[in-house]
């Protein structure tokens, strides 16, 4: 059976109503860095518990592994993405929502499953995050973001 996860993808804009031409440098993604393991980068996310839905889950990922509470960002519904990798030889499922934070200065306060956070440009989330399904759905966000909200 595959292993389960949800998460979200966390963007903010550090500047409010700026052009679709300048908003390469306005938009910033949240990349977390594991404390175990490789230390990859990777969106606040985690495995989805008996009889939790999926979107609770991404919530409460999102709370425990940065610190936020989901009235301090907007989740895009329409914007959700499933990745599919093997795991020690296990299938894995992660789907994530697309999330904008609502104030960009807002604390990220970390738990002991990540060691460090960073917000990113696309290109340089692209490049932390590594795997290329990852950098695909980073990139299909910030279309989305650019073309829909
Ligand atoms: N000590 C120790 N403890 C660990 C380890 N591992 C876990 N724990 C414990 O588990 C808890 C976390 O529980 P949750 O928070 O509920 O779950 P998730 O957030 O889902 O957690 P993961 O980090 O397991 O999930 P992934 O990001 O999916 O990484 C899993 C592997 O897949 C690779 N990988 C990542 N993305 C991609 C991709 O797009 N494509 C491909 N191809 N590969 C990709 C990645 O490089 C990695 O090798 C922690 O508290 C630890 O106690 C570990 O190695 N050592």
């Amino acid at each position: 059976m595959s292993v389960r996860a949800c998460g979200l993808i966390i963007f903010r804009r550090l500047l409010p109503d700026v052009s679709a031409q300048k908003a390469a440098n306005n938009i910033e993604f949240l990349l977390l860095q594991t404390s175990y393991g490789i230390h990859h980068w990777t969106p606040p996310k985690g495995h989805v518990d008996y009889g939790e839905d999926d979107l609770t889950t991404a919530l409460r990922e999102t709370e425990e592994e940065a610190g936020l509470q989901a009235s301090q960002f907007t989740v895009i519904k329409e914007f959700q993405k499933e990745l599919s990798y093997p795991v020690k030889d296990k299938p894995k499922t992660v789907i994530y929502w697309l999330a904008e934070m609502k104030d960009a200065t807002a604390e990220i306060k970390l738990s002991h499953e990540h060691q460090a956070f960073s917000w990113l440009k696309l290109p340089e989330a692209c490049k932390l995050s590594g795997y290329p399904q990852m950098q695909e759905v980073l990139k299909e966000a910030y279309e989305f973001i650019c073309t829909k909200l």
